[in-house]
């Protein structure tokens, strides 16, 4: 008999076994085939793999597929191998080559993208892209070097004035040849876009490369090629130095990429040191002086006696005696590039003031212009009032001939040592002294730059900025004297005349001598002769009919601030009496 436990149902085992069920059913070992699971976990993984093994299949023989899908096919697997070609290409760059990086702040990033722009980007016909930056650059009738020949805008200014660009190597890679050498140029760059420039800092991108660098690379385990090469740029830059200088300004627009953004750069031909009107010793000794301080006896003489390697000037005299173009004239007679600093405009903080020193190549001329008229006077001590001009002079400073101005108010003396005057002061300038100080001589302030201050009256200096180390020679710049107007005049008026006019070198000797009798010395300062001359219009006979007159009309007249070396288009608005040339806005000290 049946029993109860017959009539229990057992269930049946599913027909259809579940996808799980047949995967870890499907045999682990057969030959030639991949176990459908560890694709899943592949597809899963990479998506991509999927597709290319759908394509694949479509290419098998016999597989039905269009000519597209192949192609696709093709492409999938292009995509699938490109993750291991990279890994493969950086190993073997790695393994076979070396390479240098440059931050793009550095002196040395321009050299050689001045080179790659004159001997690559310029001359190679593949060049489909540069980047062009303009100099505004005023041609003094110098030559300007190849680099910036390569696109030059003449505005139409009579030749004379000219905006020019420069072509620089683009963000990007270019592979170049030295004799039979192949280099990688790779430039690389991100902008924070507070300045058109990169940011001072490089910084790392995703694939841990540097970003706003030059990198450099060549076959070979040695860095010496790179180093030669290298070399090579430093050595085309300084030949090709010859008749311009670049001059950079702290304020203006078009940031100079290759100073972190900090400084605005033009170029200009170099002004000759004799077109300077001065004291013929006084000139010669100073040029001496700073030629030995660039020798190499005298930099093993600071290393050996381990003094800090700086040296600094303060040329100081009248508005319009030649301080700032002589500076400039002294820049590039030691082939070197010339930085100017305005403390004046008041835009210029402590930090942003350290940064522009930090951002100084090895070798510059750096000229703080006016820095008396930037607010940093001597700090007083509590309770004492500052003492006017002409009475005191604890810098060792004569001050013969110098307008001191009306007589100072006394100072309302602030808590703290500081007076409300000072403090006013610091507040619009935003540069406190000790700010200054730190930036010219700080642990972190470059060493190997030439360093002038200019100033009209240096007497209400603090004793800290002029002190011996900062300053080591101060010289005073003075008002025209009987032999340098002869020179003004023979270089003004005596070279067209002689040109143009048919005069005789012995004439135009004698008119000279008969201008500078007439001209009262020590009373008007170059600037002003020479505007009057330029209102001659190269005309000697002239120059002498009206010399007479113009003495009386401009003597008393206090000079006008001239020389500015912010660039004409981007300094200050003319008034409306002013006469261009007496603004000074084409006689920029170049
Ligand atoms: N000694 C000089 N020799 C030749 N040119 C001069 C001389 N002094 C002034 N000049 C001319 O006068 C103009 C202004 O000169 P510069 O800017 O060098 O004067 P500065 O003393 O620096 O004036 P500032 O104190 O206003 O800066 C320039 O065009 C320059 O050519």
């Amino acid at each position: 008999m049946a029993g109860p436990m017959s009539e229990i149902a057992i269930p049946a085992p599913p027909t259809t076994p579940s996808t799980e069920l047949a995967l870890y059913n499907e045999p682990l070992d057969t030959p030639g085939v991949i176990p459908k699971h560890l694709k899943r976990a592949a597809t899963a993984e990479y998506p991509l793999f999927e597709i290319l093994q759908r394509f694949l299949l479509r290419l098998q023989p016999g597989n039905a597929g269009g000519e597209l899908e192949k192609f696709l096919a093709v492409l999938a697997l292009y995509k699938a191998v490109a993750p291991a070609y990279r890994h493969f290409k950086i190993f073997i760059t790695w393994a076979l080559t070396s390479q240098v990086t440059i931050p793009e702040h550095d002196p040395v990033a321009r050299e050689v993208s001045t080179w790659m722009a004159s001997h690559v980007i310029g001359k190679s016909m593949m060049t489909r892209g540069a980047m062009i930056v303009s100099t505004n650059s005023m041609d003094h009738g110098g030559s300007l070097n190849m680099f910036q020949q390569m696109i030059t805008q003449d505005n139409g200014a009579g030749g004379s004035d000219s905006s020019e660009t420069q072509c620089l190597p683009p963000i990007g890679k270019r592979v170049f040849w030295v004799g039979f050498r192949p280099f990688l140029f790779s430039r690389t760059g991100v902008s924070t876009g507070r300045h058109p420039g990169p940011p001072m800092n490089n910084v790392l991108d995703d694939k841990g490369e540097v970003q706003n660098a030059i990198v450099l690379r060549t076959i070979g385990w040695s860095l010496q090629p790179l180093k030669d090469f290298v070399k090579t740029c430093h050595d085309f830059k300084v030949h090709n130095k010859t008749g311009t200088t670049t001059v950079y300004f702290s304020s203006g627009s078009g940031r100079d990429p290759y100073t972190g953004g900090e400084w605005s750069s033009v170029v200009k031909a170099v002004r000759k040191l004799d077109t300077i009107d001065m004291d013929e010793d006084l000139k010669a000794d100073l040029v001496h002086d700073a030629e030995y301080y660039y020798s190499a006896e005298s930099k093993r003489f600071f290393a050996d006696c381990g003094i800090p390697y700086r040296r600094g000037y303060m040329f100081w005299g009248p508005p319009g005696t030649g301080k700032t173009s002589f500076s400039a004239a002294l820049a590039g007679h030691l082939k070197c590039d010339i930085y100017i600093i305005n403390l004046a405009t008041g835009d210029i903080s402590d930090g942003r003031l350290h940064r522009l020193f930090l951002a100084l190549p090895r070798k510059c001329v750096v000229v703080i212009e006016d820095i008396d008229s930037a607010g940093i006077g001597r700090e007083q001590g509590p309770g004492e009032a500052p003492k006017p001009p002409g009475t005191e002079n604890t810098n060792g400073f004569p001050i013969p001939g110098i307008p001191t101005g009306p007589p100072f108010l006394p100072a309302m003396t602030m808590p703290g040592g500081h007076n409300a005057q000072s403090n006013d002061r610091r507040k619009r300038n935003m540069v406190t002294l000790s700010g200054l100080l730190n930036a010219i001589d700080g642990n972190a302030s470059a060493e190997g730059r030439l360093l002038i201050m200019t100033s009209n009256n240096p007497d209400i200096l603090d004793e800290a900025l002029t002190r011996p180390g900062r300053i080591d020679k101060k010289v005073h710049f003075g008002k025209l004297m009987p032999a340098a107007a002869q020179g003004i005049f023979k270089r003004l008026i005596g070279r067209a005349a002689i040109a143009t006019l048919g005069f005789m070198e012995e004439q135009i000797e004698a008119f000279a001598l008969q201008f500078s009798a007439k001209v009262p010395a020590d009373t008007f300062t170059p600037a002003q002769v020479q505007n009057f001359l330029h209102s001659c219009r190269g005309d000697p006979e002239k120059a002498l009919r009206e010399i007479d007159a113009w003495v009386i009309a401009t003597r008393g007249k206090k000079p006008k601030k001239e020389g500015s070396l912010v660039p004409p288009k981007q300094g200050r608005e003319l008034d409306d009496d002013d006469d261009m040339m007496d603004s000074g806005a084409y006689s920029d000290g170049f």
